[in-house]
């Protein structure tokens, strides 16, 4: 599925139809209910807020990773108390959100008691954008970082084959009379999607996101996607980055590393079985009394110095769009969401 283009016909519809779309199509390819509001909220909130690489361009992934069996759309995850900052969660080989929405409330119980909190899921798979599961935290008044990693597509820094996954990182702190301070980044030069997506729409990348199958750089998506691979962003600060995501998200959750599967073979979407960590803290319980206020500084000076946008200010206004006239879909696009939910 592609992203709205200004040229198709498109149509519009409101949040809670996509939500209940989407839902339709999960409940559809055996997810439990849960799990299919869970993933359907998660994927109508990416496309409202424009972030097409993670909205319904998703779907048709999502369904056939659900059909192959690759991923247990039923799983029920298990949730662990494992000491007064530390709650461990297996995902089951489901999906990662389910698996955050099981553990939150004692996560948060646990970031308010004790002022830091770390939440470790494993046997997992994201697929989606990160910083829905990081943003609800900041409008709790939390400070909350959350990295995952994926499937192996990213040359570390210095080497010539693949190893990392596009490995995200979101951060988000409350931020006083504003919306939260909210960003969420491959630490690839471009996120896999949106490779996916320029492939789609025949469009040349920018130079420096990729090598083709030789390690010769180059601007063409699809030699990016049969058999090369993409870069870090900034080269070796991206790939120091990665390196964490993998140590944190994999070796200290217990789930895969981006490298410890093989997804060629495997009939579904390439969803990753890999680890997902959270740091959720309180900062009423640091020095920071006045954080959010003190957030808000930071932001009134980046703008003296000449800024004009935030990380989050272009979802806002997506947001605020759709919210006042609806969510903008390809009519192709919808009638392929209608088709995957049966109707
Ligand atoms: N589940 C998974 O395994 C993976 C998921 N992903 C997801 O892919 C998505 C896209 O990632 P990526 O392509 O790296 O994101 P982008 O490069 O588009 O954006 C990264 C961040 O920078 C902000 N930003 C972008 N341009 C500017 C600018 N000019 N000035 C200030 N801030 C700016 C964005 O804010 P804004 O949103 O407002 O534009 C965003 O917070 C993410 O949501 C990520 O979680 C990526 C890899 C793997
Ligand atoms: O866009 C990406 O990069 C990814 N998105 C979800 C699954 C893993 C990689």
């Amino acid at each position: 599925m592609s992203a709205p283009s200004d040229h198709a016909a498109s149509c519009t519809l409101s949040f809670d139809a996509l939500v209940n779309l989407l839902e339709q199509i999960f409940l559809r390819h055996d997810t439990s209910p849960d799990v299919a509001r869970t993933l359907a909220l998660n994927c109508a909130a990416a496309e409202r807020d424009g972030a097409h690489s993670h909205g319904v361009f998703r779907m048709p992934g999502y369904v056939s990773t659900l059909n192959s069996g690759w991923v247990d759309g039923q799983a029920v995850p298990v949730v662990e108390d494992v000491a007064s900052g530390f709650v461990r969660v297996d995902a089951g080989n489901g999906f990662a959100q389910p698996a955050l929405e099981a553990a939150r409330p004692l996560l948060v119980e646990k970031a308010r008691s004790a002022g830091i909190a770390v939440l470790a899921i494993r046997n997992s798979h994201h697929f989606a954008a990160l910083w829905p599961d990081v943003e609800p935290f900041a409008y709790e008044g939390l400070v909350a970082l959350s990295v995952v990693n994926s499937m192996t597509c990213v040359v570390p820094h210095g080497a010539d084959r693949p190893l990392f996954g596009t490995n995200p990182i979101a951060f988000a702190a409350p931020r006083a009379g504003g919306e939260p301070i909210v960003f969420d980044l491959a630490t690839s030069a471009i996120a896999h999607g949106d490779v996916q997506i320029a492939a789609r729409k025949g469009e040349r990348l920018p130079p420096g996101m990729g090598v083709d199958s030789l390690g010769q750089p180059t601007c063409d998506p699809k030699a990016i996607l049969e058999g090369g691979a993409l870069l870090p962003f900034g080269g070796h600060k991206g790939s120091a980055l990665s390196m964490m995501v993998e140590l944190l998200a994999a070796a200290l959750t217990g789930g895969n590393f981006s490298f410890e599967f093989d997804w060629h073979n495997h009939p579904g979407a390439k969803t990753p079985w890999t680890g997902q960590l959270l740091i959720v803290i309180d900062p009423g319980k640091a020095a920071g009394q006045g954080f959010a206020e003190r957030s808000q500084e930071l932001v009134r000076q980046m703008h003296s110095v000449g800024l004009r946008r935030l990380p989050g200010d272009r979802r806002h206004r997506e947001r605020s769009k759709s919210n006042e006239q609806g969510i903008t879909l390809d009519e192709q696009t919808l009638a392929q969401l209608r088709e995957l939910a049966g109707l």
